[in-house]
C-alpha cells in the first residue's frame, strides 16, 4: 500500500490538494496550512477538538485502545519500575539516564532546593488561608525575578539552568504554599531527602523535631507523580507551550500551565471529586439521586474524574491508581466510607447508557483523592500535587517547542460575530 501524501477537498465547486504529515502508529494530520491562502477560509473548530499544534516526540497516546508511552515506554511498566526523578529525566532529554546520569541530575536537583529569603518572605503576602494553587503559580513566576542568568530560551545553558531550578524549587515552593495554608512555620528543605522525600517532610514536619518517613507513603507519591508527568497536549501543557511561543522564559510559561490546570474540568477535578464524594457521604444525596442529576445535566453537575478528551476507553493510569488505593488505603488509614461511594459510583456508570454511549470512564484523577487524602493531604494541596507531577512535562514540551525551527508564535484565528462597521454618534 503507498502512503498517502495528500487529500483532495472539494471547496466551493473547485479541488483543492492538500498535504498530508504522517507520523508514527497511524498518526496522520491534513496540513490545512495552504487553506487560507487559496480559499480565505480559516477552519473552525472550538476547543481544538481536531487540531494538532505540535510535532512532539515526547508522549503517545491512543484513547480509543486506552494506551498511554512517555517517550516509547508503556505507563504501566515505567509506574512499577522507575522512579519520578529518572521519568523526568526521560521525558526532558528522551532517553532513560545511565546509573552516572542519574546519580548527576539527582545532585543537581538537590543542591537548587532553597528559595531566596526574599521569596520566602512574599508568603506572607498573601491571606492566611489562601488556596496553595494561586501561591504555587505567583511564586513560580516570581522565580524569573531572581535568575536573569536563565531567562534566555535561545541559550541552552540558560535552559539547562531553568530546568534544574524548576525542578529542585517547585516542589519547596509547593511544601511553602501548603505550610502558609495551614498557618504553620515553614522548613527549610533537607539535601539529604530525595525530591519526594523532601515534599513530604517540607508538608509534614515541624521545625526542631525528629521527622519520620513513611516508606509507603513516599513510594506511593512517586507513582502518582509518574503517572501524572505527561499528558501530550493538554490544557496546562498547550498553555506552557501558546506562552512560550512568544518566547516567554520557562519559569512565565510553566507558571501560566499551573494557571490552567487549576480549573476543575483539567486538574482541578482531583480537588472536586472529594468535594462530590463528601456531599453524597454526608447524606445530601444519594449515589443514585446524585447519578440521575448528572444525566439530567441538572445545573452543570458532572461526574467529577469522569470522562476525556482523548480516552474514549478506561484511561490507563486510572486502573494503576484505583490498584493503589486498594492497596494503600487499608496501610495509611484512609477513609473507607468514600473509597465505597467512588466504588458505587464507577459501578453504575459503567453499567448506565449515558456513560456507556458516550465512552465515558474514570480519568486518572477518580481515585487520586482518596489516596492524597489518605497520606493526609487537604483537598487544595491535590492539584498542587498533580502541578509537581506534571512539572517535567512542561518542561519537556516547552524545551522541544523551543528547540523546534517550525515552531510560530500561537496565534488561532476566529470567526468575528460582532456588529457591521457603524458610526460613533456625532462623527
Ligand atoms: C487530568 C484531566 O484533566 S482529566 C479531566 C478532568 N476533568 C473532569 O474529570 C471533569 C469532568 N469531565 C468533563 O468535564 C469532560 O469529560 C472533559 C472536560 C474532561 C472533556 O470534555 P470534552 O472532551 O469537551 O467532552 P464534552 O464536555 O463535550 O462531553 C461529551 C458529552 O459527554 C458528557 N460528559 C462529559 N463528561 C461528563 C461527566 N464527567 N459527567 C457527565 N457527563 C459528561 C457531556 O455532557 C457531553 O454530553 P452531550 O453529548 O449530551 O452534550
Ligand atoms: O490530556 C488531557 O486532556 C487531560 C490531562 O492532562 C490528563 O489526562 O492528564
Amino acid at each position: 500500500m503507498t502512503e498517502q501524501t495528500s487529500a483532495r477537498l472539494n471547496y466551493q465547486g473547485g479541488d483543492l490538494e492538500l498535504p498530508v504529515q504522517s507520523a508514527v502508529e497511524g498518526n496522520v494530520g491534513l496540513d490545512i496550512a495552504p487553506l487560507l491562502k487559496t480559499t480565505g477560509a480559516v477552519t473552525y473548530d472550538p476547543g481544538f477538538m481536531n487540531t494538532a499544534n505540535a510535532k512532539s516526540a515526547i508522549t503517545y497516546i491512543d484513547g480509543d485502545a486506552g494506551i498511554l508511552r512517555y517517550r516509547g515506554y508503556p505507563i504501566e511498566q515505567l509506574a512499577e519500575h522507575s522512579s519520578f526523578l529518572e521519568v523526568s529525566y526521560l521525558l526532558i532529554y528522551g532517553e532513560l539516564p545511565t546509573q552516572q546520569q542519574l546519580t548527576d541530575f539527582d545532585n543537581v536537583t538537590r543542591r537548587h532546593t532553597l528559595l531566596h529569603e526574599e521569596l520566602r518572605d512574599f508568603f506572607g503576602g498573601f491571606p492566611r488561608d489562601a488556596h496553595p494553587m494561586p501561591v504555587l503559580s505567583s511564586a513560580v513566576s516570581a522565580l524569573s525575578t531572581y535568575y536573569p542568568d536563565s531567562l534566555d530560551p535561545f541559550n541552552k545553558d540558560h535552559v539547562e539552568r531553568s530546568t534544574y531550578r524548576m525542578l529542585a524549587k517547585v516542589p519547596t515552593i509547593a511544601a511553602y504554599a501548603y505550610k502558609k495554608s495551614i498557618g504553620q512555620p515553614m522548613l527549610y528543605p533537607d539535601n539529604n531527602l530525595t525530591l519526594v522525600e523532601n515534599l513530604i517532610r517540607g508538608c509534614f514536619g515541624v521545625p526542631a523535631e525528629q521527622f519520620e518517613l513513611d516508606p509507603d507513603m513516599v513510594k506511593a507519591l512517586d507513582t502518582l507523580l509518574i503517572l501524572h508527568a505527561d499528558h501530550e497536549q493538554n490544557c496546562s501543557t498547550s498553555t506552557v507551550r501558546l506562552v512560550g511561543s512568544s518566547q516567554a522564559n520557562l519559569f512565565a510559561s510553566v507558571s501560566a500551565g499551573i494557571n490552567a490546570l487549576y480549573g476543575p474540568a483539567h486538574g482541578g477535578a482531583n480537588e472536586a471529586v472529594l468535594g462530590m464524594l463528601r456531599q453524597i457521604q454526608s447524606g445530601d444525596v444519594s449515589p443514585e439521586a446524585f447519578m440521575e442529576k448528572v444525566k439530567n445535566k441538572e445545573a452543570g453537575v458532572r461526574l467529577m474524574g469522569f470522562g476525556h478528551r482523548v480516552y474514549k476507553n478506561y484511561d490507563p493510569r486510572a486502573r494503576v491508581v484505583k490498584g493503589l488505593a486498594d492497596d494503600l488505603l487499608a496501610k495509611l488509614g484512609g477513609d473507607d466510607e468514600l473509597f465505597d461511594i467512588a466504588q458505587r459510583l464507577e459501578q453504575k456508570a459503567l453499567e448506565d447508557d449515558y456513560f456507556i454511549e458516550r465512552k465515558l470512564y474514570p480519568n486518572v484523577d477518580f481515585y487520586t483523592g482518596l489516596i492524597y487524602k489518605a497520606m493526609g493531604f487537604p483537598e487544595k494541596m491535590f492539584t498542587v500535587l498533580f502541578a509537581l507531577g506534571r512539572l517535567p512535562g512542561w518542561i519537556a514540551q516547552w524545551r522541544e517547542m523551543i528547540e523546534d525551527p517550525s515552531t510560530k508564535i500561537g496565534r488561532p484565528r476566529q470567526l468575528y460575530i460582532g456588529e457591521p462597521e457603524r458610526n460613533y454618534p456625532g462623527a
